[in-house]
């Protein structure tokens, strides 16, 4: 049994001062009962659901706020506990009076994430749940929501729940075996049992598959534009964001320092990087900006070096190397391409004339292998915790299968291995003792969430 919470909670949901309503969220068994003496006995004669009028007054009698409140019975409610909403005038004075009220009436304030850890605790969210909350809140483009949605709505949380279930009927009949440590193990069922841990391991790298989909959706693709100076680098970064971010003149060596920002290709988030070009440099400053372009280089998910095709195709200068897809970008094709180029495969663009920018989105979403198409409504797209949970089974699994063979089975180090794949998955959606990982991740959330 989930522990009973026992003190009453109350935060301020909306953000403070920049609407023109604020929503305080109060939760616990005294919700009712705190709301009742802030505003005239009125939360527990509501109706659930049921939004009425009320004033919530001071110590004295005087009104404070002239609102709307919402009284949610539980385990009806978001958190699974009886919870009471107060909708009052967006102001910061008024709310943090409405809400110190509450706090004098009993309530005590909420720490951050600790609504939806309650609704965690209470049963109505799995953690899966619980991030796609805060990976909603923090989604910059629509395929970041729709992914979002999914984990909220447990498509993530499901399966790794049915693999677990799986697992452990699996270690039901391992444990079977274990108990009668005289007969042979049937060859058959060493067999049976294999196919059904391959069939987990299937599944586990299915999921583990959508990592990579998962970070992009999350953080965005690091993506560093590189090469010689005056080539168009900072030309390209204002082109591909819409407006005159970076200085672009002829000058070579303009940049200096590394700027970032953030574009939405097509439900794709890029952190595009310009960077200073890469040349010997007898400037100190130039020389520091280039070693932050080495170290841009090396953490880059994906790189687009630019070369100018109106100028012959240089010696290829030496860049730091790096796994990272690596497409060539040739810019200037306005003024006409030198026949040294002519044979090099490369992406041609100009950023005076924009020309080849399509071809160009069209490479870079190719590049990544991601596609709208690619996500569709159950898609999965798993973070870097599930990540480690999920690789930490998979190698668990793999340790018991060389445990559980045809000719030589030792089910009781093999049960273990399972039992260890079992708490792996476990921990995905927060089925087993997480104490730790639960102040990791709520810890995360704003106070109010
Ligand atoms: N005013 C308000 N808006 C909000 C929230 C909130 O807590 N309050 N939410 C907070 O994140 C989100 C909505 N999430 C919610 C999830 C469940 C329940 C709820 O009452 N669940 C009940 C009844 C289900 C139903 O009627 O469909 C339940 O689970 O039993 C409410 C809000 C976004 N908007
Ligand atoms: N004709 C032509 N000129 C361009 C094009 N793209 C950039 N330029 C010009 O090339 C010069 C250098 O552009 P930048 O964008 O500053 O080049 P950069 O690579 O950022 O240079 P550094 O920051 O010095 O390394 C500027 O004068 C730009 O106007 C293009 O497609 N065609
Ligand atoms: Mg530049």
């Amino acid at each position: 049994m989930a522990p009973a919470h026992t003190s009453t909670i109350a935060a301020v949901a909306s953000p403070m001062g920049v609407g023109a309503i604020s929503l305080i969220r109060i939760s616990g068994p005294q919700a009712l009962a705190v709301a009742d003496l802030a505003c005239g006995g009125i939360a527990s004669t509501s109706m659930p659901r049921l939004v009425r009028r009320c004033k919530i007054r001071d110590e004295s009698g005087a009104v404070i706020d002239d609102g709307l409140i919402t009284v949610f019975h539980g385990p009806n409610s978001f958190t699974g506990e009886d919870t009471v909403e107060f909708a009052g005038h967006g102001g910061i004075l008024v709310t943090k009076e409405a809400l110190s009220r509450f706090l004098e009436c009993g309530a005590v304030h909420a720490s951050p994430g600790e609504f939806s850890q309650r609704a965690f605790t209470n049963g109505k969210l799995d953690l899966t749940q619980a991030e796609g909350i805060m990976d909603l809140i923090s989604a910059q483009t629509r395929l970041a929501i729709r992914a979002a949605h999914s984990q909220l709505e447990g498509t993530l949380g499901k399966r790794t729940t049915a693999a677990r279930d799986e697992l452990l009927e699996i270690l039901a009949h391992l444990e079977a075996w274990i108990d009668f440590p005289d007969e042979d193990i049937d060859p058959q069922t060493a067999i049976q049992l294999r196919a059904r841990i391959f069939g987990i391991l299937e599944t586990i790298d299915s999921l583990l598959s959508t990592a990579d989909q998962g970070r992009v959706l999350r953080e965005g693709v690091r993506t560093v534009i590189f090469g010689e100076p005056n080539v168009g680098k900072s030309s390209l970064l204002n082109r591909l964001l819409g407006f005159d971010r970076a200085i672009v003149s002829d000058i070579a060596g303009t940049t200096r320092d590394t700027i970032e920002e953030v574009i939405n290709l097509h439900g794709i988030p890029l952190r595009l990087v310009d960077t200073a070009g890469v040349r010997e440099s007898d400037d100190t400053i130039e020389t520091q900006g280039i070693q932050r372009t080495v170290r841009q280089i090396e953490d880059a998910d994906l790189l687009l070096e630019i070369a100018d095709c109106s100028l012959p195709r240089p010696e290829r200068a030496v860049y730091p190397s790096n796994h990272a897809t690596h497409l060539l970008i040739l810019n200037k094709s306005d003024l006409g391409e030198h026949p040294s180029w002519n044979d090099v495969e490369a992406i041609r663009i100009s950023c005076i004339s924009e020309q080849g920018f399509n071809t160009l989105s069209d490479a870079i979403r190719e590049a990544l292998h991601f596609t709208e198409a690619d996500f569709g409504e159950h898609a999965v797209a798993i973070n870097a915790r599930h990540k480690a949970s999920l690789a930490l089974a998979r190698t668990n699994l793999h340790a018991a299968l060389e445990l559980l063979t045809e000719e030589n089975s030792d089910p009781e180090l093999a049960a273990i291995d399972l039992r260890e794949a079992l708490d792996a998955l476990g921990e995905i959606p927060g089925k087993v003792d997480t104490e730790d990982l639960l102040g990791v991740i709520f810890s995360q959330f704003c106070i109010g969430k």
